[in-house]
């Protein structure tokens, strides 16, 4: 008798790309537990509210969570709309407190997938500059040290996507022993809540000319399969990779 799959935690499920990964993977009989700040989820999720911003709330929820696993997504994140602090809290803090959590309960051949985004490309920020903010101990020390760089809400959406880039590597690296792997899959423009925000930072036009690119916008069912893959165990020998989902609008350039 074949084991019944392990839950799988997806942030963000409420909405957008975490609520069609959460889908995806309850459709083809994986549970999720969904942690967002609202407790609303696709239908089958195991949804719990949290709001990721807080680290008491994160280690509550960790605490909750059952002792293995067969992954993590971490697909919730904020538009650079929002202040800097919280951009820094929600799209980096919180892949790197619960990546950091949960390895060591996710089951051999499982993995670790980051949602970053194609603006990561956008970001001034060095190699350097990135590694000295994830070098930093705690979540007070990597805030202060993105704060030092000055940057506004929009430069500091670009700057956590590419920390996130260098993170899940990081990941990947101290999974390896376990077998624990970590990727990262970045999303162009996505017909989601917070494409009127990224509208709004990157300008209307900008957006548009992306679209026209690449024939139109992406949508949350576009990003789906290719997480649920990485997830999943037929994709066990991929690991320690970025995966751009744009339908080709950076290759293209
Ligand atoms: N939509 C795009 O164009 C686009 C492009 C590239 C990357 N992304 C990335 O994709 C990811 C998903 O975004 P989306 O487009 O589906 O947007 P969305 O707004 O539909 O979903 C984001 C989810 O994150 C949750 N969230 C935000 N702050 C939270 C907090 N403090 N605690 C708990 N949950 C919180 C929200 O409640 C929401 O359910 C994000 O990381 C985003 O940066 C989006």
């Amino acid at each position: 008798m074949s084991e019944s799959p392990l839950p799988v935690v997806v942030t963000g499920a409420a909405s957008g790309i975490g609520a069609a990964v959460a889908a995806l993977l309850v459709a083809g009989g994986t549970p999720v537990i969904g942690l967002d700040r609202h407790a609303s989820a696709p239908d089958g999720v195991d949804a719990r509210a949290c709001d990721l911003s807080d680290p008491a709330a994160i280690d509550a929820a960790v605490a909750a969570l059952p002792d293995r696993l067969g992954g993590l997504a971490s697909v919730a994140g904020v538009p650079g709309t929002h202040p800097p602090e919280r951009i820094v809290a929600v799209n980096l803090l919180v892949p790197r407190r619960l990546g950091a959590a949960l390895t060591p309960r996710i089951a051999r051949e499982g993995a670790i997938v980051n949602v970053a985004s194609v603006a990561a490309q956008r970001s001034a920020a060095t190699d350097a500059e990135v590694a000295a903010v994830l070098d930093a101990s705690g979540d007070a020390a990597v805030l202060a040290a993105v704060a030092a760089h000055g940057l506004d809400g929009s430069a500091t959406y670009d700057f956590t996507k590419k920390a996130l880039l260098a993170l899940t590597l990081r990941q990947a690296r101290d999974g390896l022993a376990a077998g624990v792997r970590a990727l990262s899959v970045s999303p162009g423009p996505t017909e989601t809540p917070i494409l009127g925000d990224f509208e709004q930072t990157m300008g209307a036009d900008r957006m548009a000319a992306a679209a026209q690119v690449v024939g139109r916008h992406g949508r949350p069912e576009d990003n789906a399969p290719l997480i649920a893959f990485l997830l999943s165990r037929e994709a066990r020998w991929v690991n320690a990779v970025d995966i751009r989902v744009d339908g080709g609008l950076l290759g293209v350039r």
